[in-house]
C-alpha cells in the first residue's frame, strides 16, 4: 500500500487521497460528549476467553512503523453477543512528551495520556482478519483509556521492551502474559458505536468498545512509550520520532454512542 503517516507530506488530511474510506462515513475515533450519549440497558458485560496466555506460549512485539504492536494467539478470544471474535492484535497510540496527550477517543473533549487497542475479527463469519475487515460487521477493536498513576508492573510486559525495537520492522518475542491485566477492572461500563480502523485503510467495519474507566501508569512509563521509538528503520538517514501516532476525532454524522453505564 501507500505510505502514510500522522503529519508531514503524507498526512492525514491526505490519507483520503489513496485510500477512499477515509474520507467516508463511520469513521473514527470520536468523542464521547453528553449530547450523543444512550444508555442502552442491553449491553453486556464483555466476556474475554483465554486471555490468560502461559508462558510457555510466546507474542511478538513489533515496531510496525506507526505503532508498537503485539501478535496475540487465536486461542484469545472475546463474546460480543451474538458473536466470538479471535484476538489479532494490539497496539497503543500516545502524544510527545512536551505535550502527553495522545490516547484516540475523548470524553467530554477530554484527551487521556495515550490508548491500547486490541483488534479482533469475527471468526464466527469469517475465516481471517483479511477477510473480515472487508465485511461491515468484520472487526471487533476494544479501547483501553490510559491515565497517569502508579507504576503498572503489566505494562512492563510490553514498554519494558520498546528499546529492544527502537525502529521500523524490529521485533521480539517475549513470554505469554495475562493479558486481562491490562484491561480495567469494570468490564461491563463502555461506550459502544459503529465506527472504523483509525489508520488507512480506515475500514468502516469496527464494531468498537472503549471502557469509561481508564487504566493507570506511571509517568516514566508514558515517557518511555513517548520517546523510545522511531517511525523509520536503522538505516535511515532521517530518523522520524514515533510520537502523536492518533487520529484526529471524526464527525459523529447521525451516530449516537450507546453507553452500559446509567450514571
Ligand atoms: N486503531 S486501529 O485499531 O484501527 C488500528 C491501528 F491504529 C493500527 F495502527 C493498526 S496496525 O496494524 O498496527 C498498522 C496499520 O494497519 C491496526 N491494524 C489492524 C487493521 C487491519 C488489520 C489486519 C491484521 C492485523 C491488524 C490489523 C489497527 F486496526
Ligand atoms: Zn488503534
Amino acid at each position: 500500500g501507500y505510505s502514510w503517516a500522522y503529519s508531514g507530506a503524507h498526512g492525514e488530511k491526505t490519507w483520503p487521497t489513496n485510500y477512499g474510506f477515509c474520507g467516508g462515513v463511520y469513521q473514527s475515533p470520536l468523542d464521547f460528549h453528553e449530547n450523543i450519549l444512550q444508555y442502552d440497558s442491553s449491553l453486556r458485560p464483555i466476556k474475554l476467553f483465554g486471555y490468560d496466555v502461559a508462558t510457555a506460549e510466546s507474542f511478538t512485539v513489533s515496531n510496525n512503523g506507526h505503532s508498537v504492536s503485539v501478535t496475540l494467539v487465536p486461542t484469545m478470544k472475546i463474546e460480543i453477543e451474538p458473536f466470538h471474535y479471535t484476538a489479532s492484535q494490539l497496539h497503543l497510540h500516545w502524544g510527545h512528551k512536551n505535550n502527553p496527550k495522545g490516547s484516540e477517543h475523548c470524553i467530554e473533549g477530554r484527551r487521556f495520556p495515550a490508548e491500547v487497542h486490541v483488534v479482533h475479527y469475527n471468526s464466527d463469519k469469517y475465516t481471517d482478519i483479511t477477510k473480515a475487515t472487508e465485511a461491515a460487521d468484520g472487526l471487533a477493536v476494544l479501547g483501553i483509556l490510559i491515565e497517569v498513576g502508579s507504576f503498572n508492573p503489566s505494562f512492563e510486559n510490553i514498554l519494558s521492551h520498546l528499546n529492544s525495537i527502537k525502529y521500523k520492522d524490529q521485533s521480539i518475542q517475549i513470554a505469554g502474559f495475562n493479558v486481562q491485566e491490562l484491561f480495567p477492572k469494570r468490564l461491563d461500563e463502555y461506550f459502544r458505536y459503529e465506527g472504523s480502523l483509525t489508520t488507512p485503510p480506515c475500514n468502516p467495519s469496527v464494531l468498537w468498545t472503549v471502557f469509561r474507566n481508564p487504566v493507570l501508569i506511571s509517568e516514566a512509563q508514558l515517557f518511555a512509550l513517548e520517546t523510545t521509538l522511531y517511525c523509520t528503520d536503522r538505516n535511515s538517514s532521517e530518523p522520524i520520532q514515533m510520537t502523536n501516532n492518533y487520529r484526529q476525532l471524526q464527525a459523529h454524522g447521525d451516530r449516537l454512542v450507546s453507553v452500559s453505564f446509567r450514571e
